[in-house]
């Protein structure tokens, strides 16, 4: 039985302020290292040691890891930092406050631009986004830097990194610790549990919170859930599902 665990940044300054973060780093917050150091320690407490991690090129998914690790003693572990797990780029929407933008077009628009599968949030104009020339993305092709991507756009680019990075090296043994994004990992729980188009618009990932795939030989999902105390998770999780309603 092979596993893989997933673990969604702790809270950073915007999901604080309530603003659209996308590719924005964002810092995460003292709460954040709070979340980061104790799933940590959660994980350290069930037994869990991993031999690889990976992550984004955000801050508040890398200094989640690290506080994890910290806590774990891990700091050594290697670790792989990759665009393809970054949060889904939120286009125009990015830096808005989430609540305001529902009182301004209505909480059903915000809930289609943060949680459909196919429809994206206004696109930046390609002279407003930075992307294209921070430094860490200089080696991919401009036309691969979004300007928006809606879910469906993040699976495209999860994906590969999950058929060539991430699933090879859980088949060859590999313990997996990935730490990413809520809508990252949605875009690969999306595929991992087969969920559909309409299914997945309900789905939000708490922050902080360790989230264990169970695999078979052939990495078929034999089950999935949270450590944690599952009231306050399914708590985190609602809250998560509120930010983008008008106040
Ligand atoms: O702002 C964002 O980038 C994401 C995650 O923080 O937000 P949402 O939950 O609205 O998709």
């Amino acid at each position: 039985m092979h596993k893989l665990v997933l673990i969604r940044h702790g809270q950073s300054q915007w999901n604080l302020d309530n603003r659209f973060s996308g590719w924005a780093d964002v810092d995460i917050t003292e709460q954040g290292m709070t979340e980061a150091r104790e799933a940590g320690e959660l994980l350290k407490r069930e037994g869990y040691a991993f031999d690889v991690a990976h992550t984004s090129v955000l801050k508040r998914a890398v200094r989640t890891l690290w506080g994890a690790l910290d806590a774990m003693e891990m700091m050594w572990l290697p670790v792989h930092t990759d665009w393809r797990l970054n949060e889904r780029h939120y286009g125009a929407l990015t830096g808005l406050n989430k609540a305001e933008t529902a009182e301004k077009y209505g909480d059903a628009q915000v809930k289609v631009w943060r949680r459909s599968y196919d429809v994206p949030p206004p696109a930046l104009e390609r002279s407003a986004n930075e992307a294209v020339h921070d430094p860490r993305y200089a080696a991919l092709n401009p036309g691969d830097i979004p300007d928006t991507e809606c879910l469906k756009d993040t699976v495209a680019r999860v994906l590969p990194y999950w058929n060539e990075v991430l699933a090879p090296a859980i088949s060859a043994g590999q313990r997996v610790l990935a730490v990413a994004h809520g809508n990252s990992i949605r875009a690969l729980v999306k595929y991992l549990d087969g969920m559909s188009d309409e299914a997945i618009v309900e789905l939000n990932i708490p922050n902080g919170v360790p989230l264990v795939y169970e695999f078979d030989d052939q990495l078929k999902v034999l089950r999935h859930y949270y450590l944690g105390d599952a009231e306050a998770i399914a708590a985190k999780a609602a809250a998560v599902a509120n930010q983008g309603k008008a106040k």
